[in-house]
């Protein structure tokens, strides 16, 4: 098991959290969750695969994805992974291929994949500033467009969750991910239009501050503000990510396309957030 991360909630915790949904919401279906084995990812595979949900696991590094599809089989759960960069759409074309020949398609695709490291913009490397948009906007369309081919291709419904970033106003220190979630928020409200004939629905959560493995990229003083990116004064937890997921990508989600759900207690109408920490200038 995955258990004790440094931050958030642990397979054990997952296993046993409370849920405002029916045992069966997701039953018979099949979900792909990109980045499986991060905070976010593993909530979602942990909450889908309780419904009911049969789950596919993927992410680039096995030691993530693979006590993750233990602890679940363990748990008596539908589960299997597979290693696999979003940015490389090679693989990304042979996963989609595998998962309709032998592993009997897909109904759900969550992009959980993604991040970024904090900096100055002023200061990105033309590889940084490439590493982060190729991961966040290409990466998350190559699993977006794969999806739906075959949605198309096998006349099969289909839903999409994209996990983003609040991009109402900016959050500092991370502009090139802010650069590449706007960019997936405004593709999935395209396509959310586009692709309503084919019977495919495109939702995005963008989540505040939640506690997960992810923010071991973050400063201690970054960390240390994030309760107080919020008027409710805390940070969120994987948890309350899976189960607005869990809303989309069930039944409750049928009439909702081209969303952008937020989930960050109130963080885009209080107040303002720095990945970097925040500099001496601006702290009046
Ligand atoms: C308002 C609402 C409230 C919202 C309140 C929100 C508050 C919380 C904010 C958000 C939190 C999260 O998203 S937390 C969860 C997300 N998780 C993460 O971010 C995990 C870390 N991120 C990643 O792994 C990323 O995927 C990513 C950086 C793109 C990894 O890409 P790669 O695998 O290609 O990474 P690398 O090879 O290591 O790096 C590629 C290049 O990137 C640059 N690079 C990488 N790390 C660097 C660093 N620390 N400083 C400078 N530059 C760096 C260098 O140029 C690297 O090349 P070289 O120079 O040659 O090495
Ligand atoms: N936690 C937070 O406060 C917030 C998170 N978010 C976003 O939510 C999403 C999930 O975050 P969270 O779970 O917290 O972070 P984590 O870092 O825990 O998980 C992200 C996962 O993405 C995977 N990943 C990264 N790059 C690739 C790639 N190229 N191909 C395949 N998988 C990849 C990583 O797995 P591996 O290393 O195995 O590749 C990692 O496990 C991210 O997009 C994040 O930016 C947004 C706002 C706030």
């Amino acid at each position: 098991m995955t258990d004790a991360p440094a931050f958030g909630l642990s397979d054990t915790d997952l296993a046993a959290h409370n849920t405002v949904f029916a045992s069966d919401a997701l039953k018979g279906r099949v979900a792909v969750i990109s980045g499986g084995g991060g905070g976010i990812g593993r909530a979602i595979a942990w909450l889908y695969a309780r419904l009911g949900a049969s789950v596919v696991v993927t992410g680039r590094k096995p030691e993530k994805i693979d006590p993750l599809i233990e602890a679940l089989r363990a748990a008596g759960h539908t589960a299997s992974g597979e290693t696999l960069d979003i940015r490389d759409r090679a693989q990304v074309d042979g996963f989609w291929a595998r998962q309709w020949a032998d592993k009997g398609g897909a109904d759900i695709l969550v992009n959980s994949a993604g991040g970024q490291f904090p900096q100055a913009a002023i200061d990105f490397s033309p590889k940084g500033w490439n590493a982060v948009i190729d991961t966040n906007l290409n990466g998350t369309w190559n699993m977006m467009q794969a999806a739906a081919l075959k949605w198309r291709e096998f006349e099969h419904p289909g839903s999409i969750v994209n996990i983003v970033v609040v991009t109402t106003h900016g959050l500092y220190g991370v502009a090139h991910s802010m650069a590449a979630r706007a960019g997936v928020i405004s593709l999935s409200q395209s396509v959310a239009v586009e692709w309503a004939p084919y019977n495919i629905r495109t939702n995005c959560i963008a989540p505040g501050a939640i506690e997960t493995e992810g923010w071991n990229v973050y400063s201690p003083a970054a960390r240390a503000a994030y309760p107080k990116t919020n008027p409710m004064m805390r940070v969120g937890t994987a948890w309350d990510i899976a189960e607005a997921s869990a809303f989309l990508s069930a039944a409750s989600g049928n009439f909702i396309t081209g969303e952008v759900l937020t989930v960050d207690g109130g963080g885009q109408h209080w107040g303002e957030t720095w990945t970097t920490g925040k500099p001496d200038y601006f702290d009046v």
